[in-house]
């Protein structure tokens, strides 16, 4: 049997509603399984890595997280019927960080941070940093990893005091990597990119493609039924 003919589930380890709609609005349906990753301790013990190495470790970790939730799973649904007759489960972990003058940063949290964070970057641009990883498990083992980290140019415009206040103001900067969304309130300040957006946005498609790609699982293969089909 090849890829192409496996039945998979789709399972996205991630808690973000932007890598959620990035994956449906480009054929995927997936199941969502929240990691359990302390990430500010992790990111704390690779003060040295390099920040791509970094992104992709916080997604391996992610990764870990929920392929042990999902053994778990099937651990107790082997005990009352034969897992190998189980789907194969494809899982996507993902890490975003902006990288400014050799500085990882993740979500502000606070308006405070967001502000300042703004009028470090405004007028310059910084490197929007995406880790990846995709395992796929078949019945009860872990039969394929790939991981790899994504980087977009990001050129954010030469926003004034007024307006970056007005827009921390709306909140939406506040949980986003870089304190900014492409394809929200932020999309007004960014003068543009040079990369792939999805990556930006939270989940890069081309990457999740090569790394599927290395595990012989072609993403067409993933690809929920069309309404026309
Ligand atoms: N909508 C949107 N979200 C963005 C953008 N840039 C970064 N983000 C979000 O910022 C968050 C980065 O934090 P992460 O730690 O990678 O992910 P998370 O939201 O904590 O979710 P987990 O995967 O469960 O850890 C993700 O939810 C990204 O989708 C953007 O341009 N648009």
């Amino acid at each position: 049997m090849t890829g192409a003919d496996r039945r998979y589930e789709v399972i996205l380890g991630s808690a973000s509603p932007a890598r959620l709609t990035v994956l449906r609005n480009a054929g995927l349906d997936p199941r969502v399984v929240v990691a359990d990753v302390d990430e500010d301790h992790l990111l704390g013990t690779m003060a040295a890595e390099n920040p791509g190495d970094a992104v992709t470790r916080l997604a391996q970790a992610k990764a870990d997280s929920v392929i042990a939730t999902l053994l778990n799973e099937r651990v107790d649904h082997a005990a009352s019927s034969d897992a190998q007759t189980l789907p194969d489960l494809v899982v996507l972990t993902c890490d975003s960080m902006l990288l400014y003058r050799g500085t990882l940063t993740g979500k502000p949290h606070s308006a405070q941070v967001a502000i300042e964070q703004w009028k470090r970057v405004r007028g310059d641009e910084a490197q929007l940093l995406t880790g990846h990883c995709v395992a796929h498990i078949r019945g009860l083992d872990v039969v394929g990893r790939s991981a790899e980290s994504a980087s977009t140019v990001v050129r954010f415009a030469s926003v004034d005091d007024d307006e970056i206040e007005a827009y921390v103001s709306t909140g939406e900067p506040l949980e986003v990597a870089g304190a900014f969304t492409l394809d929200g309130r932020g999309g007004w300040f960014i003068a543009g990119i040079e990369g792939d957006p999805s990556s930006v946005i939270g989940i890069g498609l081309p990457t999740v493609r090569h790394l599927l790609r290395r595990l012989d699982i072609p993403v067409t293969s993933l690809w929920s039924p069309t309404s026309t089909a």
